[in-house]
């Protein structure tokens, strides 16, 4: 982890040692001082000769202002090794959560583990700043956080072990309809006492939702998840961050004209929603189009006549007065709880007989693994698409200045009993616009994953309970391979082969190669090897910057070391007599500027079946309904039928979806906008000039991959049997499958054919989806053009240009 990344997170070691709590931290100084931290050691009893608040006084003071100063240390340490972390128990969508025993005192806890490196710097500092802040949060409906601590390139943060588990989890798991209204007017209640809370605190949540409502075994309802939730700006401006999750996000939060706590009430009203039917509106649409359906149409309402249970009229009617479009239209949260619907809200023990008593508790649920992507955009100095290669990044833009960050991630890790649906789909999750092509090291098989993997070392490191120790790992350990999020790479899934692909990491968008150990690597020329104890693998990209920089379409051959030089497989993890669970990640682009949001990439994927996914790779969970809905703040690419069938995760795929939607966002005419028809247009050519760039980088890719194929990777062809097959003959990916080599000997050579058929039959693929491209960006320029001639008024040419470069983004390649 970068040393600055580490001094950004001090703070989180000393965070739950704060002394002063989220009530103490007033308005007014934090208008004075513009961040909670700086309100927090403004405030006098910070510098008095106090001993610090600890979380347990601050438990004890809960609903009072009153502090406890017999506590001298922090009940709960920030030393990771006093933490003994146990089983998985809930994956959301920038993090993993695992139940845990803090030694110290015997106390369960849940333990959150995030990993940094999904994040850019700036979103690690709202991050610390939202973990300081719920770290002194003393209201009984705010989960509170009992410390945090990093270790490597993981955030660890405590709070209580809330044996419920979040309300979307208990739905799943034995409400899949919805509850009847007394249980949720008796959740909302207390959800709506938190919100309350928060706002009264000058504090948004930006992410209230079924999943963030978490339950103790008391019926306790706790809001959680500070991940998105922000405070004010310092003059108790609107904020303009794009964060949230699609379905439940307020149109205002979506346009990016400015919102305030109202946010949270839209929000809030999606979730009445979301409790009374198992599920948000709209959750079985794509995120772009619930973007669309929440900008364009009514706002949602409860269909009181398609519900499991009977509901008053009341209920209706306070979920529409939270959904109203206009936010200034909305409730304060306080004015909310008056409503009469709240009068049937009964004691939170009536949650734990109708409720807690239907469903098995949290250890015993299946939990599963999930795939997500999220976007972040917000207000920034330059447009930053990220979407093209450095040469071709899009620096002007004549309007609005956005920043758009992109991420997919992956969450893969063993569960306790590793069931047929926890097993993910490794193709489902592969991102269009990357190449990477996996291959084990014992079979015949590629697989892809547009992730970057974790080889077992790392997988190690990045375990909570590495070495037997708890939060042993360190940052240099923290070792990606190169499949992350790299123009075309092809990585192997094997241990070995992980290992040798460690020094990669910096793996950027350039040329393909082949590689192979230096040692038997005679020239720079492409070498196959016939040593039986060597094994080929996969292409991945030379960086960008290593020392072949200026050669293109090279390839070479990498061998794998003899099996002897192999990392030994990971050993089975356990601490004491609790098994640890090991976490296991393939992660999606990096935030790094290097990396994130291009577009200009392919992604192969070669599905062999079940046998292909690898131990640690155990990535077949995308069926939709277990795919996370991610919030809008880290976004990574999707498959067009992810993107088709995703319900509730993600935007999109590409930065230049992303800032279309961004744009289209914009232009909705819900709120005033600012812009001018000029700036729309501008903006659609902006868009189209993105498009026609990638197009055109993808063409050169295409060019220097045949070039490669046909001159450069004339060693390899020769190797290629006669009677190969032009993939590009084929029509059909079935038709490739059933191809059988007349030769039959096992050996590398068969996998390299394979391989370059494979890739052949994808550049095929390729070439048909940019001439479709093509013809697309031709057909919007026409319009565009025709449009322009019409001179339309903004209104009429917003929604129009909007749909067609939606359309026309989708699955680029
Ligand atoms: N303190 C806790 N006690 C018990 N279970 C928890 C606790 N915190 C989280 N969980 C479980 O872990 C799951 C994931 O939590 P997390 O906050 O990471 O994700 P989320 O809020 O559901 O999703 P997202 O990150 O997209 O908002 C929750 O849905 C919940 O079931």
């Amino acid at each position: 982890m970068p040393q600055s990344l580490h001094n950004s997170l001090s703070f989180l070691k000393s965070a739950n040692q704060s002394s002063t709590s989220l009530e103490r931290s007033p308005s007014s100084s934090r208008s004075r001082s513009g961040s909670i931290l700086r309100a927090i050691s403004l405030h006098p009893s910070s510098t008095a000769n106090q001993a610090p608040m600890t979380p347990l006084s601050r438990t004890s003071t809960i609903n009072s202002t009153r502090f406890n100063f017999e506590e001298a240390e922090p009940v709960f340490s920030s030393n990771p090794e006093d933490f003994e972390i146990r089983n998985p128990i809930g994956y959301g969508s920038s993090a993993v959560v695992y139940k845990a025993i803090y030694k110290p005192r015997n106390i369960r806890v849940a333990i959150k583990m995030i990993d940094l490196d999904l994040f850019e710097r700036n979103q690690i500092d709202e991050l610390r700043r939202e973990t300081a802040l719920m770290a002194l949060s003393k209201h009984p409906n705010v989960l509170k956080v009992h410390g945090s601590f990093v270790s490597g390139s993981k955030l660890y943060i405590a709070t209580p072990y809330l044996s419920g588990g979040s309300c979307l989890d208990i739905m799943k798991n034995g409400f899949k309809d919805g509850f009847e209204e007394s249980v949720i007017a008796t959740i909302l209640k207390q959800a709506l006492e938190g919100i309350i809370y928060l706002h009264k605190n000058n504090h948004i949540h930006r992410d209230v939702k079924a999943g963030n409502l978490l339950m103790d075994d008391q019926g306790t309802v706790l809001l959680a998840d500070f991940g998105v939730s922000s405070s004010l700006t310092e003059n108790n401006e609107v904020r303009k961050t794009f964060v949230g999750t699609p379905c439940w996000m307020a149109p205002e939060v979506m346009e990016q004209s400015g919102y305030d706590f109202k946010a949270d009430i839209w929000s809030f009203g999606i979730t009445a929603i979301e409790l009374a039917t198992g599920h948000a509106p709209f959750a079985k649409f794509s995120p772009m189009k619930v973007l669309m359906m929440t900008l364009n149409q009514s706002p949602p309402t409860l269909n009181r006549d398609q519900t499991k249970y009977k509901y008053t009229r009341t209920f209706k009617e306070m979920i529409d007065t939270c959904l109203c479009k206009d936010p200034s239209k909305r409730p304060a949260a306080e004015k909310l709880l008056l409503h009469p619907f709240f009068k049937q809200a009964k004691k939170k023990d009536h949650l734990i007989k109708t409720v807690l008593a239907c469903v098995p508790s949290l250890d015993q649920r299946p939990h599963k693994k999930l795939g997500f992507k999220q976007v972040t955009i917000e207000n920034t100095d330059q447009w930053d698409f990220d979407t093209a290669p450095d040469d071709d990044k899009l620096t002007t833009a004549p309007i609005q200045k956005q920043h758009i960050s992109f991420l997919t991630t992956k969450m893969d890790l063993p569960s306790p009993v590793p069931s047929e649906s926890d097993v993910p789909i490794t193709s489902t999750i592969a991102k269009k616009s990357r190449f990477v092509i996996e291959e084990t090291n014992d079979r015949n098989e590629v697989t892809v994953s547009s992730q970057r993997s974790l080889s077992p070392n790392n997988l190690l490191s990045s375990s909570p309970n590495n070495n037997n120790s708890i939060l042993s790992a360190d940052s240099s350990s923290n070792t990606w391979q190169s499949a992350m999020g790299l123009g075309l790479g092809i990585s192997s899934s094997s241990p070995t082969i992980a290992a040798t692909l460690q020094d990669n990491n910096q793996v950027k968008k350039g040329r393909f190669s082949l590689n192979q150990p230096s040692a038997i690597r005679t020239s720079n020329m492409p070498i196959v090897a016939d040593s039986p104890q060597l094994e080929a693998i996969p292409m991945s990209r030379i960086t960008s910057n290593d020392s072949m920089r200026d050669r293109k379409s090279r390839f070479e051959v990498q061998h794998l070391p003899t099996p002897t030089d192999t990392a030994p497989p990971p050993a089975p993890m356990s601490n004491s007599s609790h098994e640890i669970h090991q976490p296991s990640f393939r992660h999606g682009r990096s935030l790094s500027r290097e990396s994130v949001g291009k577009v200009s990439r392919f992604s192969i994927e070669k599905d062999d079946g079940q046998d292909s996914v690898h131990p640690f790779e155990t990535t077949r969970s995308a069926s939709p309904e277990y795919r996370k809905k991610g919030r809008f703040e880290l976004t990574g690419g999707m498959t067009t039928a992810e993107r088709l069938e995703s319900p509730q995760a993600t935007l999109n795929s590409t930065s230049n979806q992303a800032s279309i939607a961004a744009s289209m966002a914009s232009s909705k005419p819900t709120h005033q906008r600012s812009s001018s028809s000029d700036q729309q247009q501008a903006v659609i050519y902006h868009h189209m000039e993105a498009l026609l760039k990638q197009t055109e980088s993808q063409k050169n890719m295409l060019r220097e991959l045949m070039y490669g194929l046909s001159n450069g990777g004339g060693l390899l062809t020769q190797n290629i049997p006669r009677n190969s097959i032009d993939i590009r003959k084929m029509s059909n990916s079935s038709e490739y499958a059933s191809i059988q080599l007349a030769d039959t000997k096992p050996t590398i050579q068969n996998k390299i054919t394979s391989t370059l058929e494979h890739l052949q039959q994808l550049l095929a693929t390729s070439s048909r989806e940019k001439e479709q491209l093509l013809k697309e960006n031709e057909a919007l320029r026409k319009e565009i053009d025709s449009l322009r001639k019409l001179q339309l008024s903004p209104s009429v040419l917003k929604p129009s240009v909007s749909f067609h470069i939606a359309d026309s983004t989708h699955d680029p390649l």
